[in-house]
């Protein structure tokens, strides 16, 4: 006859073990990786390259996802894959707050061991969406670049794809600003798909006045009003918006990600989506 401390023992035994086998899993789903290199994109940002250790590994993470980058002393940062390449390297954008993962990355010297990712996971529940929109605003703060530059060229790289789109990049000051080289070039290439707006609120050297009219005030409605003129409550308009969480509060707001200036603007809930 099973006692009643028998079966508090198997049940014990057996929550146990669940746990321990949804430990093990969620473990299984960090992946290897080694650090090839860091190169700086501006004076706290660098560009990380990594590869997978393994071969039974993806060979690209899909845009718009997100993963764990955890770092050999066990610090975890959570960032979005910034484009895949045909060699199948991993790049990222890494802002560095000398602290915690970002600060550890940092010290990282090429070659390095013990760095783990988890699987990505997609952002959008849908496929990425490349030639689906008639207009996407991408609507970026400092770092919050990261997943809107994934988007921005793959989207742009499409031939086919109708999409046109406007970046609001606002930053510190100009030296803050990631990829300007690149993203002059990418202007330049699809001078008919592609317009980029910065925001800056600082002048550091008086001539940011030649690329922007946006200076000495941080991004607020008044400028995204001007922006924004049109798509406002039209489906085939997107607003994506990636920053610092009050800024991404001021312009759909908090806590439900829908209201602040795009709401004031007449932009629909399902016209918004914001990395948080
Ligand atoms: C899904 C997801 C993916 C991420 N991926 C990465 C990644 O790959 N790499 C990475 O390093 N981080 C990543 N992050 C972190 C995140 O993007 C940054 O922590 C966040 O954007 C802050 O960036 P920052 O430190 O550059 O901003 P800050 O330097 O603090 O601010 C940048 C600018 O924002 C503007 N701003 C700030 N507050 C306001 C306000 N209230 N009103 C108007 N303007 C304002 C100002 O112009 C300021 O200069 C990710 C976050 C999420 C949610």
């Amino acid at each position: 006859m099973v006692t009643t401390n028998q079966i508090l023992t198997y049940g014990l035994v057996g929550v146990a073990g669940a746990l321990m086998i949804k430990k093990a899993s969620r473990r299984g789903s960090y992946l290897d990786v080694n650090f090839i290199e860091r190169t700086a994109l501006t004076h706290n940002v660098d560009h990380y390259k990594f590869a997978f250790k393994s071969n039974n590994t993806p060979k690209t993470i899909p845009i718009l996802s997100k993963v764990h980058l955890k770092t050999p002393d066990n610090q975890k940062g959570e960032y979005t894959p910034i484009f895949n390449d045909d060699e199948g390297y991993i790049h990222f954008m890494i802002k560095n707050y000398h602290r915690t993962a970002s600060g550890a990355l940092a010290q990282l010297q090429p070659g390095a061991e013990g760095i783990r990712i988890t699987k990505p996971h997609k952002h959008f529940k849908e496929e990425v969406p490349l030639d689906k929109f008639k207009q996407v605003y991408l609507i970026g703060a400092g770092v919050g670049l990261a997943p809107l530059w994934g988007y921005m060229n793959a989207c742009l790289e499409k031939p086919e794809s109708p999409t046109k789109i406007k970046l609001i990049y606002a930053n510190h000051s100009k030296d803050d600003i990631i990829f300007k080289k690149e993203l002059d070039d990418l202007k330049t290439k699809y001078s008919d798909r592609l317009e980029v707006v910065h925001v800056l609120k600082t002048q550091v050297d008086g001539k940011e006045s030649d690329f922007t009219k946006y200076v000495g005030s941080r991004l607020n409605n008044e400028m995204l009003k001007n922006e924004l003129s049109t798509g406002a409550g039209d489906d085939d308009v997107k607003v994506f918006v990636c920053g610092p969480k009050k800024f991404v509060s001021m312009v759909c707001g908090s806590p439900w990600w829908y209201g602040g200036a795009l709401k004031e603007l007449g932009f629909k809930k399902g016209q918004l989506y914001m990395f948080h």
